[in-house]
């Protein structure tokens, strides 16, 4: 090889014996690419998808020439070491010019051209044993180690010769050599075990995996095609190609040398493999999600980010702009927002309509609609639209319909409502759609103020006007239960299985002030979509159950919850935040404290017509399955993941067993609003689907309770008849009317179900049933939070609370404003038995 045209590079490697090999990797003058192929390799860990590689990086011709062996203590040797020891990516890396790589190679040709012995020679030789010692490994070794170690290594100068040119080969012509070889290799047993192991490295190799999804070798298929691949070279590989690559050993080295004949062989053996699965990644193409709706992109549209913390005034500012509009759509995250907004602005003289999933109300003369942000349309034009919680944009699994109404919505003028999580990616995304982004920065009205006294585990410390938040429907039970019994406080309940009508007609019991419910136990459910008259958020604990194990409350979530304390126009405009524990309370203040998180990528799913598409290439399989295989080879750009759907796959499996339904109603089937965990829900479903696929009336089949719940049990037959009610209704609006055509009984039946609901939680007074057979365990210490272990903490004799009063000599409260400033305020407490401090006692330093 000439001097000029070589390129040098040095991998430095350990072996177990402590003895160092330095390889000596030539590349041909296709360096810049292996410069690639390493940036790819060291990058291949970020690969958000398999699909970023956007050429064929395996198109070097790369390849591990000479190995030396030396020991680090040799001072010859390490003189060597520090002129030439670093790796070309470390030359690159570190901008080495074309002239180090030039001069280093120039080193290792030198000592290459002296035919290896001389420069042995400069070695000591009591310590070299026999230099180039003419391993049948293909290797020169320069080693210090025992005479003993280098037994193996015979490597005459035909081999390196042989080497080198194997090095520089065009894998294409190196294929034929292989593949019109007469006989394969004739190697020693130890030398088969090695190229078994090179084998085996080869395909567990991550690296190749990736490498082969350019030529379409899909995940799944790699690793028929590389045992396939095992055997023809083993069958077919000349000796010295097999030796050659036993020099290399189990390495990256031997696999680079490898992928680019794997290749060639995978075109030749798999051409309709590769053309299916080549068909396959097209259809289920989610790049560029932009360009899915041409109308919008047909638009200069204007955006306006409504940035900032909860309770500043983004929403009323956003809706003011949609009621001024002559045609708006406002786009809310829940069906009791959008009632909420439905109802403000009819109020307030502006004609709207109310479309969800379950019900379509259309005021005649409106031209303003409150929607769920899943029922956008984005063929209709408006002049503005407003996107509420915009940040839900990143939620796991409904994050993709805020995506798609932010690409999709043809509307002049785009409110956008929410934290700054997604302000980023929302000035990416305007940057590709060309549309005009405006930022407008908010703060809370209001700093909220964090009570360092907490409630010290004792509900008994519960006041008007607090809303204690708990994680799931037992605790909510528990804790209205507990505060009941023990103090003059009526608890108006609110949690996400209540049908939305329930919800409001809850908050707004709470709100009144001329009755005896005056505290609120919620989920946080309550984080979104009323105004209420939270005086204090009190959080019962801090942890709670994902649906896998218990974790700790998202930060975004707790400020989210904390933040509905203390809104403006309510009879508490000053917000209070605590915690039920003591323990909690560092938690709290660390959430609160905490900046938003940048979000780095937003939802997607695919509509209908792309798994339409998808499914084409794979005829024969279930509609699970079929979810399944687009997830696992759906291509998205860097700021999108796909969306979770696993609810979505529990369904589509229990409505395996259905015939005669089509795709496209599978598909909507699945998205029916139902909670897979309830199995009479699932099974209502299943019954609903099974009269739809036989093209018979579908009928509710299920009779009216007689009255309001007289225990917890009764209460979850009547959350779960009206969820199966609402999913009725929901489907009613997918479908023809005709299929199901008892929606207006089903209507009047969910109304009244969820007046019964109320009825029930007013007067609810019994211990809360699970729905699941197995609670999930509670969490070890230390890695998050221990359930409270009493809600009522024993009266010492004089039947005081048992404060530790001297302990709580000084309190301190923070004061969190959501620009996140702190500031301390002390109070100092005596012996006295207050039970909070007032405003007036604290004392800014
Ligand atoms: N300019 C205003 N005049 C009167 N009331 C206002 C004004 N701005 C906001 N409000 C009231 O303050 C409360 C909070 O406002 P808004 O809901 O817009 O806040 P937000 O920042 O959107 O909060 P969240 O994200 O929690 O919904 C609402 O009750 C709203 O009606």
């Amino acid at each position: 090889m000439a001097r000029g045209q070589a390129t040098t590079l040095f991998r430095v490697c350990s072996s177990k014996e402590n003895v160092f090999r330095v390889r000596v990797l030539l590349s041909n003058r296709y360096f810049h690419s292996m410069r690639k192929l390493d940036e790819c390799v060291s990058e291949e860990n970020q690969f958000s998808t398999p699909f970023n590689v956007s050429k064929r990086e395996f198109s070097t011709t790369l390849i591990d020439l000479v190995r030396f062996r030396y020991h680090s203590e040799n001072t010859k040797f390490a003189e060597y070491d520090i002129v030439k020891g670093r790796t070309l990516s470390s030359l690159v890396e570190n901008g080495g010019s074309v002239d180090d790589i030039n001069a280093y190679e120039s080193n290792i040709v030198d000592a290459m051209e002296e035919n290896g012995t001389s420069f042995v020679d400069s070695v000591d030789d009591d310590r070299i044993g026999n230099g180039i010692d003419g391993s049948d490994e293909g290797s020169i070794y320069v080693s210090t180690s025992s005479e003993s170690e280098c037994d193996n290594d015979e490597v005459d100068s035909n081999d390196i010769v042989r080497f080198q040119q194997l090095s520089a080969s065009d894998p294409v012509e190196l294929y034929r050599e292989l593949k019109n070889a007469e006989k394969g290799a004739n190697l020693k047993r130890s030398d088969w075990d090695t190229l078994r192991e090179v084998f085996h490295l080869f395909s567990n190799s991550g690296w190749a995996v990736n490498q082969a999804l350019a030529i379409y070798i899909g995940k799944s298929f790699f690793p028929t095609a590389a045992s396939k691949f095992r055997g023809f070279f083993f069958k077919q590989c000349p000796t010295d190609v097999a030796k050659y690559l036993v020099s290399l050993g189990p390495a990256e080295g031997a696999v680079k040398f490898l992928f680019p004949i794997f290749v060639e062989f995978c075109l030749e053996e798999f051409p309709d493999e590769i053309k299916r699965f080549q068909s396959m990644i097209a259809s289920a193409d989610l790049t560029k999600p932009h360009t899915w709706f041409p109308f919008a992109r047909a638009m200069k549209r204007k955006i306006i980010y409504h940035c900032g913390p909860t309770n500043s005034g983004k929403t009323y500012n956003a809706l003011q702009r949609f009621m001024e509009a002559k045609k708006g759509i406002y786009c809310s995250p829940l069906r009791l927002l959008a009632m909420e907004v439905f109802d403000k602005v009819n109020a307030l003289g502006v004609y709207c309509s109310l479309h969800t999933g379950q019900e379509k109300k259309h005021v005649p003369f409106s031209n303003h609609i409150a929607c769920t942000v899943e029922m956008v349309s984005t063929e209709e034009m408006y002049d503005v639209a407003v996107i509420d919680e915009i940040q839900m944009m990143s939620d796991p699994c409904r994050g993709y319909a805020w995506t798609r109404a932010l690409l999709g919505l043809t509307a002049d003028e785009i409110h956008l409502c929410g934290d700054p999580s997604v302000l980023s990616i929302v000035r990416k995304i305007c940057s590709e759609t060309g549309d005009e982004l405006h930022e407008q920065q908010y703060e809370r009205f209001k700093p909220l103020v964090v009570e360092a006294k907490t409630l010290l585990g004792d509900l008994r410390n519960v006041r008007s006007g607090d809303c204690v938040v708990a994680f799931s429907r037992r605790e909510i039970f528990e804790v209205k239960l507990a505060i009941e019994k023990h103090t003059n406080h009526r608890c108006c309940v609110i949690y996400g299985a209540l049908p939305p009508e329930t919800r409001r007609k809850q908050a707004n019991l709470f709100n009144d002030q001329d009755n005896e419910f005056d505290v609120l136990v919620a989920s946080d459910a309550v984080g979104m979509g009323l105004n209420l008259n939270i005086r204090r958020v009190v959080f019962y604990t801090l942890s709670k159950y994902n649906g896998d194990k218990i974790v700790p409350v998202p930060a975004s979530q707790v400020k989210q919850i904390a933040g509905r304390a203390g809104r403006r126009g309510s009879i508490y405009p000053d917000g209070l935040t605590t915690t039920l524990q003591l323990d909690d309370l560092d938690y709290l203040i660390e959430c609160l404290k905490l900046p938003f998180e940048d979000v780095q990528k937003v939802g997607l799913f695919p509509f209908y017509e792309q798994i339409e598409l998808f499914a084409g290439q794979l005829p024969n399989i279930t509609f699970r399955k079929l979810l399944e295989k687009f997830g696992e080879n759906c291509r998205l750009d860097g700021s999108y993941f796909l969306c979770r759907h696993d609810h979505i796959k529990k369904v589509a499996n229990m409505l395996e067993k259905v015939q005669g339904l089509s795709l496209e109603d599978r598909f909507n089937f699945c998205f029916a609003p139902v909670n897979i965990r309830d199995p009479k829900a699932m099974y209502h479903l299943l019954r609903f689907a099974s009269s739809f696929s036989q093209n018979v009336a579908v009928s509710i089949a299920m009779g009216m309770p007689k009255g309001s719940a007289r225990n917890d049990a009764e209460l979850l037959d009547l959350e779960t008849k009206h969820q199966v009610l609402s999913m009725y209704l929901w489907l009613s609006n997918q479908f023809e009317k005709e299929v199901f055509p008892y929606a207006k009984k089903a209507e009047i039946m969910a109304s009244d179900i969820a007046d019964l609901l109320g009825q029930s939680l007013t007067k609810a007074c019994w211990k809360p049933e699970s729905r699941q057979a197995g609670k999930p365990k509670a969490q070890q210490k230390g890695d998050g939070y221990e359930r409270p272990r009493s809600l009522i903490k024993s009266y010492d004799k004089e039947g005081d609370v048992l404060w530790n009063l001297k302990a709580m000599k000084c309190f301190v409260l923070f004061v969190y404003s959501e620009c996140h400033q702190i500031s301390f305020l002390y109070c100092r407490k005596k012996q006295e038995k207050t039970t909070l401090p007032k405003q007036s006692e604290k004392v800014a330093t």
